[in-house]
């Protein structure tokens, strides 16, 4: 008999922001009266489902030492890489002594500070009896438009909105599985910007989960506002 899997969380927390600018990376910023970084770990480090949690940090952000979480026992950290998915390939590795290979990991962005445990349940009870993995996303309710190029300002076409959904995290995959699919990324050359699109690289399809709208990322300055309003209601 082989024992139920359990849930280990990544967070890559290892960027410099830079279309945040600023003084100091995003995830260190104050956000009512805690950093970004420990909104988003939070709700992990609280929850009864979640093994274990490690983070992916810049060896230079000494940051990280003021947080709650330095030297929290179920939070593990390790050196960032130079892309998102070498600081998840980072955080993998390092699990790979206490996890099993079909263990879930939630890899989460540190720069996502509005995750309720609402949305996390949700998306853990989708991963019971799911052959893939799951993401939590939301479905896209503007007209898109295609420009004809990356800067053009011409548009190219309208785009199908009910097939198209903005990809959020967490993102839960298979421990041995995101590591094969982010090693082949890599190993290929394949740009990516989530751990969702290194699965789809083997040719599998993730379970889309619908979430909360407000689970944003911290990309630009003015996200940072969004996030303290999405806190306080
Ligand atoms: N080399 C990297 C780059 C990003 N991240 C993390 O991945 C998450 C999402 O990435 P993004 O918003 O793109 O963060 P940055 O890379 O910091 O932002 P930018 O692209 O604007 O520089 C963030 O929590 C970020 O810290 C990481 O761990 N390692
Ligand atoms: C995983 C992710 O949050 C998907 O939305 C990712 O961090 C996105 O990076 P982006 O380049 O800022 O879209």
């Amino acid at each position: 008999m082989t024992a139920d899997p359990q849930h280990w969380v990544v967070l890559p927390a290892a960027g410099a922001g830079r279309r945040f600018g600023g003084p100091i990376p995003k995830q260190y910023l104050p956000l009512r009266g805690r950093r970004v970084i420990e909104h988003s770990l939070a709700v992990f480090v609280q929850h009864p489902l979640i093994a274990g949690c490690v983070i992916a940090l810049s060896p230079e952000d000494e940051w990280w030492q003021d947080t709650a979480y330095a030297d929290h026992p179920a939070v593990k950290r390790v050196a960032g890489g130079a892309e998102r998915s070498d600081s998840v390939a980072h955080a993998l590795a390092a699990l790979a002594g206490n996890a099993a290979d079909d263990d879930w990991v939630l890899v989460h962005d540190a720069a996502r500070p509005c995750l309720t445990t609402e949305d996390l349940d949700r998306l853990l009870a989708a991963l019971v009896d799911e052959p893939v993995g799951a993401l939590l996303a939301v479905p896209m309710h503007d007209t898109v438009k295609a420009a004809e190029d990356a800067f053009g300002a011409r548009v190219e076409r309208t785009l199908p909105r009910q097939q198209l959904w903005r990809a959020y995290t967490p993102q839960a995959f298979r421990l041995g599985q995101l590591r094969e699919a982010l090693a082949h990324c890599r190993a290929q050359g394949i740009a990516i910007t989530d751990d969702a699109s290194a699965i789809e690289q083997l040719g599998l399809r993730p379970l889309l989960v619908e979430g909360r709208v407000d689970n944003i990322k911290i990309t630009r300055p003015e996200d940072l506002s969004l996030a303290e309003f999405f806190l306080d209601h």
